[in-house]
């Protein structure tokens, strides 16, 4: 039997740190990151034959839970007619057909053209070049600890990796680059009117995560997104809204339509980004929005974006076949198991005496170590934060075959597999990961 502490070894011997992304190596956490072999439902199985009831979901597509079998019955008829075609097929338009029909309120649909692509770090970079095709203008503004993938303009005071590893920019990203970037407090409409008053004629847009959830879960304030859009709108400035992490997970109508579920007149996003659940698994991602920004792009208009694999007719299948299945009744099942699952960690962490706050938004979670008046709002809060009792809890976790993320500053996903006997299972294990978060230290300074 290959071991993950031998694969990890060998790994890291010709990739980078042994993983193809960051979080994945365990890095603020310490110890071996467990190599899977095969995941099922609410769980997955690592190379030496461990089964773990999994809380990451792949960040994400996973709402189904793993190896859905229609998911993966119409990824394998796909792949039996050709993997790739670099041409367009039929199934194209009807992925992005049921994208943009369930991101409609109230008679308004701010997705009227989509392009697919194959990663969310595409569809934001390509979202922000639009931004600026769009306007001629050469700012963006984006919030800090908010994360949109790695393209070299969103990479500054980033969250998931980037918080994870306490850095606050990327090497290799020019000043130049940089300084094109304006980084505001997530939260804070002042500082958005603030800077749209100074140097309004030269942002093109905001880019904002419909809801945090890259610097451990921070929801949006009331009224913050609409707010952002107002301001920007009035300054000739557009707004992307990245979805790509909340998008189809926390509602059918993804974070959009939680916020504008009783809302008479829905605020309406210039663009927005989506990733994650609409390949149920499979690499792709797509922006959508206004007509009249969408169509800059080329061939029509003059913004330019492309991809080999764009549309590849694999992910289309895992795409149209996870989203014709996510529907209220699965939703329901993830939002209880959620909410059932919080309330186990609550329990555990008060009666073990450690200070902390859930926090959410949506079936979306993460933990708060420390004493916090109320719900934190920026990433000065998080990481003000007793971030260092999670290792301690992580692992108490994963020797009892939990797997929950691997790093204080990303959110935990359950999916519609996990069922309370599963919530049960887990909530068993909390009391000894919540004992070693009571015993855990704060690092010497
Ligand atoms: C909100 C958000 N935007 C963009 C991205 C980038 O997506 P990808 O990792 O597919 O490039 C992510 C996650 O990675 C994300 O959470
Ligand atoms: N926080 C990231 C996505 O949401 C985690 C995925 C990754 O970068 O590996």
């Amino acid at each position: 039997m290959t071991t993950n502490a031998e694969l990890f070894e060998r790994s890291a011997r010709i990739i980078p740190g042994g993983v193809d992304s960051p979080v994945r190596a365990f890095g603020s956490v310490g110890g071996v990151p467990r190599f899977i072999a095969s995941a099922s439902g609410a769980t997955v199985t690592d190379v030496e034959g461990r089964q773990y009831i999994d809380l990451v979901g792949s960040w994400g597509p996973a709402l189904l839970g793993h190896a859905e079998p229609h998911v993966v019955a119409a990824v394998q008829e796909a792949a039996a007619r050709g993997l790739s075609f670099g041409a367009p097929i039929e199934g194209e338009a009807e992925l992005a057909e049921l994208v943009a029909a369930r991101v409609e309120r109230a008679g308004v649909r701010p997705v009227e053209r989509l392009r697919f692509v194959s990663t969310g770090t595409e569809a934001t970079m390509t979202a922000i070049r639009l931004m600026r095709g769009a306007t001629g203008r050469d700012l963006i503004v984006k919030f800090s600890g908010l994360y949109h993938g790695h393209s070299d303009s969103l990479l500054v005071d980033a969250g998931s990796g980037l918080a994870t590893f306490g850095l606050p920019a990327s090497a290799g990203v020019t000043a130049a680059t940089s300084a094109q970037t304006i980084v505001l407090p997530y939260n804070d409409l002042d500082a958005v009117r603030r800077v749209f008053d100074e140097r309004g004629d030269d942002i093109a847009g905001i880019i904002v995560e419909a809801a945090a959830a890259n610097m451990g879960v921070v929801a949006p304030l009331p009224g913050f997104n609409a707010g952002i859009i107002d301001i920007a709108h009035a300054h000739g400035a557009l707004v992307t809204y990245d979805e790509v992490l909340t998008g189809f997970r926390v509602s059918e109508c993804g974070w959009w339509g939680l916020e504008n579920a009783d809302a008479a007149e829905p605020y309406r996003p210039d663009l927005m980004t989506f990733g994650k659940v609409i390949g149920g698994g499979m690499p792709i991602a797509a922006v959508g929005g206004r007509a009249g920004v969408m169509d800059l792009l080329a061939p029509v208009g003059p913004v330019y974006q492309a991809g080999t694999l764009s549309g590849n007719p694999l992910a289309i299948a895992g795409g149209i076949t996870t989203l014709r299945l996510a529907d209220a009744t699965v939703y329901e099942r993830v939002d209880a198991a959620s909410a059932a699952l919080r309330d186990a960690i609550g329990e555990a962490l008060d009666a073990a005496g450690v200070a902390h706050r859930i926090q959410t938004a949506g079936s979306l979670f993460s933990i708060a170590f420390g004493e916090h008046d109320g719900p934190l709002t920026d990433y000065a809060q998080v990481r003000a934060s007793e971030t260092w009792r999670y290792a301690p809890f992580f692992h108490a976790l994963l020797d009892q075959g939990v797997a929950a993320p691997p790093s204080a500053y990303e959110a935990w996903f359950v999916s519609a597999a996990h069922d309370a006997e599963i919530v049960d299972r887990i909530a068993a294990a909390l009391p000894r990961a919540a004992a070693a978060a009571a015993e855990a230290r704060p690092p010497e300074a």
